[in-house]
């Protein structure tokens, strides 16, 4: 028998770990949904309703050898993995990727994936009847939100809140003043520095007003909270040694371990080794976790191993505002509309996701 590898999560880092650990380990993966969900394309799955059904992907073809549990895990511990029916998953590594939640409809905490077309759909007919949206929280998703928004319904006044001074004031301010000049010249108005207070739902879309710092008051047909993830980050909370960070993401040590468990590790949006809850993070998490796994399989001991290090303001991120505007700030610079729409903004990466999952 091989070694056990049990990965709790089939999101980004779970469902390709699993796949790339499928020839090398018994792989268990342990995922509460029937399907992927490709977080980027439910953004666009607003406006364009056949796209939730290519964002949401099966998981009954992702692995040749090992086994896909349709389960909640409820419990880690050194040996294995205890399922919501009280079943255990025994295994020598254990990798928790148990992701994050977000506001409806993007990935509400809880709903299964009927309950996330269902959210889909409500959203959008929200959407369609409304004249006025407000979209509170200027990151990744309110940006590219106010941009799909502004595309494909140029009819709606949008109107995009956020308490920060500047967008992506992170990265060089080419990116931030590029998308706002796109943003404005669609047509979206930007209040930059202002908190919006008196939101009525901090996860649900829906209609109502916010008060801004000097005190006026906004009204929408209908408001977007994009305040940013919450890491599911239950099972890790009550290990020994684990610490609560922001966004209850839990901090790892070098080798990307939760605890002081040595043989449980944590990755993606619920771990926090130092980079940013994306995908892009995992991209540079997956290689070092499949080179580590597979050195420990084999006999090595970590200690040999190379530390993970986290991306550090470089980290690229690709910002599209519909399917033909957008930014990116890619190796240390700004690019525009061709590049993002190349890389991102034309397909949303529907057709890597359907690969990974061996949909036709
Ligand atoms: C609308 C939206 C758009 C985004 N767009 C981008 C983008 O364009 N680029 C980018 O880099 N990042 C983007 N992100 C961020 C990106 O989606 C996350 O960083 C990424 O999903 C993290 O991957 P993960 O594997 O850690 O977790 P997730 O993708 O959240 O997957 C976690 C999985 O674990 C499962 N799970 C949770 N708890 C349990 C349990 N107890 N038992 C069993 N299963 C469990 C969940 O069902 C889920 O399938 C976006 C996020 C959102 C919300």
């Amino acid at each position: 028998m091989g070694k056990r590898i049990a990965i709790i999560g089939g999101g980004y880092v779970g469902a390709e770990l699993a796949k790339t650990m499928d020839d090398i380990a018994d792989v268990t993966l342990i995922e509460q949904r029937s399907h992927f969900v490709h977080a980027p394309a439910m953004i666009r799955a607003l406006v364009q309703p056949g796209l939730v059904e290519e964002a949401l992907i099966p998981y009954d073809r992702l692995l040749k050898r090992g086994r896909v549990v349709e389960a909640r895990a409820t419990g880690v511990d050194g040996n294995g993995v205890t399922l919501d029916d009280g079943a255990r998953i025994d295994a020598d590594y254990i990798v928790v990727a148990t992701g994050s939640d977000y506001a409806a409809p993007f990935k509400p905490k809880g709903a299964d994936i009927e309950g996330m077309r269902t959210a889909n759909q409500a959203a959008r007919e929200k959407l369609v009847s409304a004249k006025t949206i407000g979209i509170i929280g200027a990151g990744a998703v309110g940006v590219e939100l106010a941009g799909e928004i502004a595309y494909a319904m140029p009819d709606k006044k949008i109107t995009l809140i956020t308490m920060d001074d500047k967008l992506f004031a992170a990265k060089p301010d080419s990116l931030g003043t590029s998308l706002s000049k796109k943003l404005k010249a669609s047509g979206v108005e930007i209040i930059l520095g202002e908190k919006a207070e008196g939101l009525a739902s901090k996860t649900e879309p829906h209609a109502g007003s916010v008060t801004l710092g000097d005190g006026t008051q906004r009204t929408f047909d209908l408001i977007f909270p994009v305040l940013g993830a919450r890491a599911c980050s239950d099972l890790l909370k009550n290990l020994p040694g684990a610490e609560v960070t922001a966004a209850e993401r839990i901090k790892t040590d070098d080798y990307m371990r939760p605890s002081s468990l040595p043989n449980v590790f944590a990755a993606g949006d619920v771990a926090n080794p130092g980079d940013n809850m994306t995908i892009v993070a995992v991209s540079r998490q997956l290689p070092w976790l499949k080179k580590t796994l597979t050195g420990l399989i084999t006999g090595r001991k970590l200690a040999d191993m190379k530390t993970y290090r986290p991306w550090g303001p470089e980290a690229p991120i690709l910002l599209p505002l519909g399917p033909k505007r957008g930014n990116s700030f890619l190796m240390l610079f700004t690019v525009g509309d061709w590049v993002t729409q190349k890389m991102k903004g034309a397909h949303l990466f529907v057709s890597k996701y359907e690969k990974l999952l061996n949909r036709p």
